[in-house]
């Protein structure tokens, strides 16, 4: 009888996204995972009870299939596959003491969708430029999938992305399971700079749904937020690209409307007189897009394209002007 392949995958971080990707991963019988969580009381937990304390605390994770760790390079050191699943501002720390030798030979799959703060670049370019990764060997996990729907095993799809065909079809297989199709698709800069900036549209979203706006405003904001998108990646990386994919529109729509989404919820905090800091420690798990605006911003500073949604979130969240009188303005300039 021929044996499922084996697959080594190391999962690096505690938080939603990564209990679910661990629980989809672990649903392969030829998939062993390492799970590193940053905390050890985490960790106590999950190895006494096989469920996640703080996210998702319903998903059992199997011990036979899952091996928690506290120390990153146990997790990552027999793995051909590492997935990177912790927020962009924050995966810097984990992986300070690693070397580019601790990579050498391994595929690196990132989950997060965000920029790495200050230095303003996508996780696969920090990854190439930090660790020395060929850029082959890299992938994204991206399409539109909210971890909670995952613990619900709601039918999900995933578009997995890479400038390496083969490394995008092989990921895209891996992570299929009962509940969950992955694609593969060779844009790995649209979709990855998509992912990043449809979170700074679902907090304009939260923010117009805290003033007030209705439905009727967020679809033209939505609408012209794909737009937006499609200009700043063009300028970027110009290519033919189909936008109303799902790893471009499929994602933009489930983030701005999605009861589960957490830049929406941020935004619409925002919008209903938080400040940032309330609206962070309330929230308790991280809005993506805060840190994105600051980051696609700068880039456009250069670039010179018209943003005037991204532009709108910047001046509320960085230059502390009241979201009704920056909506109010914004208004004029969509179609
Ligand atoms: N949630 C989802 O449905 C999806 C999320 N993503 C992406 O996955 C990535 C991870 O997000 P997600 O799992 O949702 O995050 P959550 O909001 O669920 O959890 C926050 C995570 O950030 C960590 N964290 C918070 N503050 C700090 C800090 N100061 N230093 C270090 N770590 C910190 C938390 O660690 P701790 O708990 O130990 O404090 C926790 O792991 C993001 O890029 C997101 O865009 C992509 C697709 C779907
Ligand atoms: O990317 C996501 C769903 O596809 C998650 O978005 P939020 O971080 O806004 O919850």
């Amino acid at each position: 009888m021929k044996q499922p392949s084996l697959h080594k995958i190391a999962v690096i971080g505690g938080g939603s996204w990564a209990t679910a990707l661990v629980k989809i991963l672990s649903e392969q019988t030829g998939n062993q995972v390492r799970w590193w969580l940053r905390s050890q009381a985490d960790i106590d937990h999950i190895r006494a009870y096989h469920h996640n304390p703080r996210y998702l605390s319903d998903v059992f994770h199997s011990p036979k299939k899952v091996k928690v760790c506290g120390k990153i390079k146990d997790a990552i050191r027999d793995a051909n596959y590492i997935v990177l699943a912790v927020p962009a501002a924050y995966i810097e720390e984990p992986l300070q003491k690693l070397k580019p030798a601790d990579f050498s030979g391994k595929r690196i799959v990132s989950a997060i969708k965000g920029m790495i703060p200050e230095v303003n670049l996508l996780v696969t370019d920090w990854m190439e430029e930090r660790f020395e990764v060929p850029l082959g060997d890299i992938c994204v996990i991206a399409g539109p999938c909210h971890a909670e729907e995952v613990a619900l095993e709601k039918q999900s799809y995933l578009t997995i992305a890479s400038t390496n065909p083969e490394c995008a079809a092989d990921f895209a297989k891996i992570i299929t399971c009962r509940y969950v199709t992955a694609h593969p698709l060779a844009d790995l800069y649209g979709v990855e700079y998509a992912a990043v900036m449809k979170n700074i549209v679902a907090l304009a979203c939260g923010i117009t749904y805290g003033l007030g706006y209705g439905d009727n405003f967020q679809a033209v904001m939505v609408s012209n937020a794909m737009q937006e998108i499609r200009r700043f990646v063009t300028a970027l990386d110009p290519r033919e690209r189909e936008m109303s994919a799902s790893a471009y529109l499929g994602d933009l729509l489930v983030t701005a409307y999605s009861q589960f989404s957490r830049n929406r919820l941020f935004g619409n905090m925002i919008g209903r007189g938080y400040s940032v800091k309330a609206a962070q420690v309330e929230m308790k798990m991280v809005a993506e897009g805060y840190f994105a605006t600051k980051s696609i911003h700068a880039i456009n500073q250069q670039l010179g394209v018209s943003m005037p949604i991204t532009d709108a979130v910047y001046r509320i969240l960085y230059e502390g002007i009241a979201p009704g009188l920056v909506m109010n303005e914004l208004k004029a300039q969509l179609r």
